[in-house]
């Protein structure tokens, strides 16, 4: 967010300019209204945030469809020149290509003029480009419509934004407390970007009806998959040609590029974003890599269909295109001899030609290749070529060489991130754990990792009976607290206590009274002994915690394949196809130490695992028991997962710290205030870094009546909504 500073300086001039754009009825800048409903957001001005916002998708989603139309006018633009450059020989070749450039160049500006204003038409930067692309903008509409009070529209702007970020486990319990909302209707739940997207509806019901042999059916989802899928390509390549950008700087300016060389490297970046359009189709929202060889794919799917439903003529045809992109492949040639066996002497299944626009599509993408290349070996020019289907002879060979070294040295150096990654917290684990009976069952050594800890004895067998009976009590207790579906498994029921909610239930008799103190005590232990054993520099606060069991659904579990909580990073975002951890809103981003203090172990699975960043290599375990405390940093060395509870009850207090103090459980210290109120000692101690201490009683046996209870009030929090 600190990058969208708005062009023009203050705000006055911004949102002036804006309105000039609007009564002039042409679009404007979509970066600057956004910035707008960004800057309306943190303000809490919700009506104002959720008017930009929507301005800003709105705005960006036609200027796309400009950008495509003014493409397809000034296709033919300059045109007469073209064929000039056929027969002019000598040195007039290359004012007529200019001329023909030209003459497209000014057709576009004079389109987009009509539409866009000249603002309007200048690139966005890479951060907006990046917001857009991630959809991070409906992350924002969706809290703004909540506070609105417009849940279906926040459910839309959820599901819009969870398809692309689909490990986004805070978004999707919200989708969830949506879905229990009774005013919102399943068809609230629509992902408000799918046009730019359908081919993957129309694929994945190929897939379907390929899995039914369902084969006519087939066919024709295949051939709209491949026809949508061309279209998408189209559209993303106006994007390249139409938008405006920024000339390549000279990499070393004295070298004094002249305007050949400038306008070479120009088209070279514009063909280069053109080809790049065959990944960012081929990839799935929420999904990092594309889908290899995806024309290709989907036109082999297409044969086969064709051929059980028994369209020969529709198989020999795909076959054929299929061989523009691999021209000696033996399956394809085979099957072809066999067609033309089978099908004699009739000429016209015999000459059933490739698809015209599978033609067209190939002999441009080589016709670019070939240019592209060039550029790579003599200009210096950089490009990733998105295909595997280019020949080999279009890829000079002193480029494959170079490129298998280089190959070579990104597998190495691979490998050595694994082995070097360090942890940033600032823990440094190893120090001293203060309480008599407790003991170190695992280290970072036996754990395989970075500031990771077991401790064992931290709780007595009566302790965890207790809390257990806590639990078991705020679920009969109702209001509010039954068992939910989890959040993140359908065969499991989740139920979660906080110390204020068990504080709440003690003051009308629900609960014990010395069971929601013991609640908040035990994790006052577990604070102590981590920030001791983690020789924590600063204060550790409590960030949120809550007493949590997971229990198998009877019935459910037969064949069960997934995980009770799926493989996550606590205080970042995990994309584990490039190990990268994305520290970024609304992930808990502040949280610093993640710890698990466990009550039982009288269930069957719900292992705890810790993994590579691969999110599958696993490198530790650690079997759930009364009294066993494990801690360990949040942050992106600690890849972790819990194994499915596939029968029984697994309880655990789960605790989340950090060391910054405005981030601290703002709901605990309430806790805190209303035991105070009521003459009760507050179970901590201020020491002089500003954390708090456990005192050694275990005091408040007394009841509170319920009628003496003050009422609190309580928001549904950011993180919990
Ligand atoms: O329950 C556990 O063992 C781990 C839970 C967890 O990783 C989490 O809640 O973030
Ligand atoms: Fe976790």
């Amino acid at each position: 967010v600190p990058l969208l500073f708005p062009p023009d300086g203050p705000r006055s001039a911004a949102g002036s300019r804006l309105s000039s754009d609007a009564q002039s009825g042409l679009l404007s800048q979509y970066d600057l209204q956004y910035y707008l409903g960004v800057r309306a957001y943190f303000q809490e001005e919700w009506e104002k945030a959720a008017e930009y916002l929507e301005k800003s998708i709105a705005t960006r989603q036609s200027l796309l469809r400009t950008r495509r139309r003014c493409r397809d006018e000034c296709a033919a633009a300059g045109s007469d020149r073209l064929h000039r450059l056929d027969t002019e020989t000598g040195s007039m070749w290359d004012l007529w290509a200019l001329d023909w450039i030209q003459r497209q160049a000014e057709c576009i500006r004079f389109c987009l003029g009509r539409a866009v204003t000249p603002a309007g038409q200048l690139p966005v930067s890479a951060a907006i480009e990046y917001e857009f692309g991630t959809r991070n903008p409906y992350n924002f509409l969706q809290f703004t419509y909540y506070q609105l009070g417009k849940a279906s529209k926040a459910a839309s702007a959820a599901q819009t934004f969870f398809v692309a970020n689909p490990s986004h486990l805070e978004m999707r319990n919200n989708i969830e407390k949506y879905r229990r909302m009774g005013e919102v209707t399943d068809d609230a739940f629509t992902d408000r970007e799918r046009e730019p997207e359908r081919h993957w509806d129309i694929h994945d019901s190929a897939l379907h009806a390929e899995a039914l042999s369902d084969w006519e059916r087939a066919v024709e989802n295949w051939k709209d998959c491949v026809n949508v899928t061309l279209q998408q390509l189209e559209d993303c390549r106006a994007q390249c040609v139409v938008s405006s950008r920024t000339l390549p700087e000279n990499s070393d300016s004295n070298r004094g590029d002249g305007v050949y060389e400038k306008a070479a490297a120009l088209s070279l970046s514009l063909l280069a974003c053109q080809q790049s359009c065959v990944s960012l189709v081929a990839t799935r929202p929420g999904r990092v890599s594309p889908h290899e060889d995806f024309l290709p794919t989907q036109l082999e799917h297409l044969h086969t269909a064709q051929f059980k439903a028994g369209d020969l003529r529709g198989a020999m045809q795909t076959l054929r295109s299929l061989l523009l992109f691999y021209p000696s492949d033996p399956g394809a040639l085979g099957n072809l001899r066999l067609y033309s066996a089978s099908l004699g002497r009739d000429a016209e299944l015999q000459n059933a030609a490739p698809s015209l626009e599978i033609s067209r599509y190939v002999n441009r993408s080589l016709l670019e290749k070939k240019l592209l290349y060039f550029g790579v070996e003599n200009l210096d020019f950089s490009f990733s070529d998105p295909d595997l289907w280019t020949p080999e002879d279009i890829v000079p060979e002193s480029l494959r060489k170079t490129w298998r070294a280089e190959k070579e040295m990104l597998r190495e150096r691979l490998n050595e991130d694994e082995r070097e990654e360090t942890d940033d917290s600032g823990f440094y684990a190893g120090g001293p754990v203060p309480q008599v009976g407790v003991t170190i069952a695992m280290d970072d050594r036996s754990l395989n990792g970075t500031n990771r800890v077991v401790l064992d004895g931290v709780l007595s067998q009566a302790e965890c009976d207790a809390m257990q009976q806590l639990a078991s009590a705020a679920t009969l207790a109702g209001d509010g607290y039954k068992g939910r579906q989890s959040p993140h498994t359908p065969h499991e029921k989740f139920e979660g206590l906080t110390v204020l909610r068990a504080l709440k239930f003690s003051q009308t008799g629900m609960v014990n009274q010395s069971d929601a103190r013991l609640l908040h005590e035990v994790g006052e232990r577990a604070r102590t002994l981590l920030h001791s054993y983690f020789r924590s520099p600063s204060a550790l606060f409590f960030s949120f915690s809550h007493l949590v069991c997971r229990s198998a659904v009877a019935g459910h579990q037969e064949g069960r394949l997934d995980l009770s909580h799926p493989v996550h990073v606590d205080n970042c975002i995990l994309e584990p196809e490039t190990r990268q951890c994305w520290r970024e809103a609304p992930a808990f981003t502040h949280r610093d130490l993640s710890a698990l203090l466990y009550l039982n172990e009288d269930f069957e699975g719900g292992e705890f695992f810790f993994t590579n960043k691969d999110a599958k290599t696993v490198t530790a375990r650690v079997k759930p028991k009364c009294g066993r405390l494990l801690g360990f940093s949040s942050g992106p060395v600690n890849p972790h997962g819990v194994t499915a509870v596939t029968s029984g009850r697994r309880c655990a207090l789960a605790l989340w710290f950090t060391k910054e103090k405005h981030h601290r459980d703002m709901e605990r210290e309430e806790a805190e205030g209303l035991w105070a109120a009521d003459g009760q000692s507050v179970v901590k101690e201020k020491t002089k870094d500003g954390g708090a201490a456990p005192a050694s009683s275990r005091s408040g046996r007394r009841q509170v009546s319920a009628g003496r209870s003050k009422e609190v009030k309580r928001e549904i929090r950011r993180d919990e909504l």
